[in-house]
């Protein structure tokens, strides 16, 4: 047997002799021939290991807000730029802010200073007569991976490498995100504008409360020696493109947006300017539950008008990831462009596919496919020229991930990914996956282009399939139905899913979530404005609409069984390949749902649900018990109207569930 593990008998070769005594034999120990270093200290040895980086390329023309201005000049309106977003409102004008690392003690890492008197004629020349203005804000400007790994191992407890090489962090007392502390900004305009009320995420706010707030977190980075800024873009449609600047203080949160968000070139930095919308990111520091509207210490707010987000009192990064996306669910609309929590893919055809679903519920794993591009994970625009991702990376759940059912997503943990709130061994380094002591929720952020097939830039035609994902704990509906465009619309509305809140603490019973357009959490307007623009584009591109259980099958949660990943991935394969469009269907009672006969590479007998239930009364019971919860939940939208004539509203309030 071979005991190298390669299959192949081991070699033995005899260990090379070590040699003291040099050539000559003169008794003296040489050990190496190579000329000297050309250093004195090991400083200055140090010194030589950094090369500079090649200066970016000097652009042609008048291209942008910085173009033809010389290097200096330009980096000095960026640093003055980010003195601006730091800035006191209170107080009048911008910290002194400064480039680099306070650490490094080179000189060369320490750049350009930009201050309140420093050539900017708008900021009032006032008297120094608070503390914070006598010290620098270093300021560390869109860092590298490499570099933000550093920053993270040395300064951040609970940053580690793993053995795959993801800089594992800990979000801190947050895992999750926390609805119930958003706040929206309520302002004459926001106030006809968005959807407010019962049902509504958007808690209102005052724009004064909101000041309160960013006061608070602006004074907490500044009294930082150092924060992050990331200066990134938001989606891939170059035409609808959003500039975004997030002012963080950890290296955790600055890599994790550096994955999430689009990386802009070095001549797309070079003429940056002004950002669109900016975050301060204060998580580390709590709000003070004695400001008017503070219910806990932690808050997210969004100011539409000012086109800013603070937040206070939770480091969790998806707040900063779907903070944005809420504003892109004001701003797009506003275009005539859908905004939408899916995951995208396509086929080497073209054939594009959208994957709806609430958190958990597969966009991620699904629209990972080894057989299609990846367009994203997460977050899509359709415009009238088609799907564009609005982010440049993946946030994967990573509980009980394994490398053979999720290949392209274990492979992507790599150099670079960050590693939410995993367990690790100590001293291997190696990922537990299936370990849920810090969080259920785990999770891996990477670059999309960290998965082989990823289709850059992320854009796509038409959809031509709209998949709608429910986990359904409690086993009742079918892996897959095909729905009519009414259909679809009832099911995008009432945004369904169960799963099992909290495995480990003994609760049996699945409990229903509706949230209306998969991602009421995020939207800004009232659902049906989104679901208006969703009917009228599947109808004028000629897309079909399906429901994909992937959650249990043979019983409700205790009982029955998930089903089986690779029977999802079948159902899904035969949806992309148009094979169902053919297949022979059977109506189901209650639901009145399209159920295919047979799939290829599926046991029939799992696509009518009642058949892998072996109590049948227990079946009926519990169909009708999720039938009567659809219909409470779609009772809130009975009396609105949706698209342009009736006859859609009363054809989706027909849609849903009949007994
Ligand atoms: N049949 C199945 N279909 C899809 N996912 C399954 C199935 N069975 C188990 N899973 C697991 O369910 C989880 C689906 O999570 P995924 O990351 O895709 O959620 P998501 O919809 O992207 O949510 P979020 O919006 O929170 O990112 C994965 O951990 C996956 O391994
Ligand atoms: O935002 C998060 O934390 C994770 C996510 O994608 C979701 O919940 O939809
Ligand atoms: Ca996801
Ligand atoms: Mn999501």
């Amino acid at each position: 047997m071979a005991a190298n593990g390669t299959g192949l008998p081991m070699a033995r070769k005899p260990l090379a002799k070590i040699v003291t005594e040099d050539k000559q034999g003169n008794g003296m120990c040489h050990d190496d021939s190579a000329k000297g270093i050309k250093a004195q200290t090991i400083d200055e040895l140090h010194s030589l290991q950094k090369k500079r980086s090649a200066p970016t390329t000097p652009l042609e023309g008048n291209q942008g807000a910085f173009a033809s201005l010389p290097d200096d000049e330009r980096r000095r309106q960026q640093l003055q730029s980010i003195s601006a977003s730091l800035a006191s409102l209170t107080r009048g004008a911008g910290p002194k802010v400064v480039r680099g690392d306070p650490a490094a003690k080179s000189s060369q890492a320490v750049e350009h200073v930009a201050h309140r008197h420093h050539h900017h004629v708008e900021a009032p020349t006032i008297s120094v007569s608070d503390d914070s203005s006598l010290k620098f804000t270093h300021v560390l400007y869109n860092l590298s991976p490499a570099e933000l790994y550093e920053q993270a191992i040395k300064y951040e407890k609970g940053s580690f490498i793993t053995s795959s090489g993801a800089l594992a962090t800990l979000s801190g007392a947050k895992t999750g995100r926390s609805p119930r502390d958003k706040r929206v900004v309520m302002d004459d305009t926001t106030q006809n504008e968005l959807w407010w009320g019962r049902g509504s995420p958007n808690i209102e706010m005052d724009e004064h409360t909101f000041l309160v707030n960013r006061e608070r977190a602006v004074d907490y980075l500044n009294s930082l020696d150092k924060v992050f800024v990331n200066d990134q873009f938001l989606n891939w449609d170059p035409q609808n493109r959003i500039k975004v600047r997030i002012v963080s203080a950890r290296a955790y949160h600055s890599l994790f947006m550096h994955n999430m968000c689009i990386r802009p070139t070095d001549e797309e930095l070079e003429n940056f300017g002004t950002p669109d919308f900016t975050i301060y990111n204060a998580g580390q520091f709590p709000c003070n539950r004695y400001t008017h509207y503070m219910t806990s210490s932690t808050s997210t707010d969004l100011n539409l008008a000012r086109k800013e987000m603070v937040i206070l009192g939770t480091q969790y990064a998806g707040e900063m990831k779907k903070g944005l996306f809420s504003v892109m669910h004001y701003l797009m609309p506003k275009r005539q462009i859908l905004s939408l929590h899916s995951g995208c893919n396509m086929g080497i055809d073209g054939d594009v596919a959208l994957f709806f679903g609430l958190s958990g519920t597969g966009k991620t794993t699904l629209s990972t496919d080894h057989n299609r591009y990846l367009i994203g994970d997460d977050e899509h625009c359709w415009s009238d020229y088609g799907v564009s991702n609005i982010e440049g990376g993946c946030y994967a759940k990573c509980i009980d991930l394994s490398r053979e059912k999720e290949p392209d997503i274990w492979n992507a943990i790599k150099f670079g990914t960050v590693l939410e709130n995993v367990v690790f061994d100590e001293h291997t380094r190696e990922v537990e996956y299936g370990d849920k002591s810090v969080t259920e929720n785990t999770r891996a952020a990477y670059p999309i282009e960290y998965i082989p097939n990823a289709k850059l830039p992320c854009i796509g035609p038409h959809p031509k399939n709209v998949i709608l994902l429910a986990c359904d704990a409690f086993g009742v509906l079918p892996p897959v139905s095909k729905l009519n465009l009414a259909q679809t619309m009832y099911h995008f509305i009432s945004g369904y899913t169960a799963l099992v809140a909290g495995t480990e603490d003994g609760i049996k019973e699945p409990t229903a979530t509706f949230s209306a357009c998969f991602g009421a959490a995020f939207i800004m307007l009232h659902p049906t404005k989104y679901a208006a623009m969703l009917a009228e584009k599947m109808q004028k591109h000629g897309a079909t609409g399906w429901l994909v259980n992937t959650g249990w099958s043979g019983g409700s949660y205790g009982s029955g069984n998930r089903i089986k990943l690779a029977y999802t991935r079948r159902i899904i394969d035969a949806i992309h390949s148009g094979s169902l469009l053919n297949a022979t269907y059977e109506k189901t009672d209650v639901f009145g749902l399209e159920i295919p006969t047979e799939i290829e590479g599926v046991p029939s007998e799992i696509l009518r649900p009642e058949n892998t239930w072996g109590d049948k009364k227990a079946y009926k019971n519990t169909l009708l018990k999720l039938g009567g919860l659809f219909k409470n939940n779609f009772e809130t939208f009975t009396n609105y109207k949706i698209g342009k004539d009736t006859m859609l509203t009363q054809e989706i309030l027909a849609a849903g569930p009949n007994f």
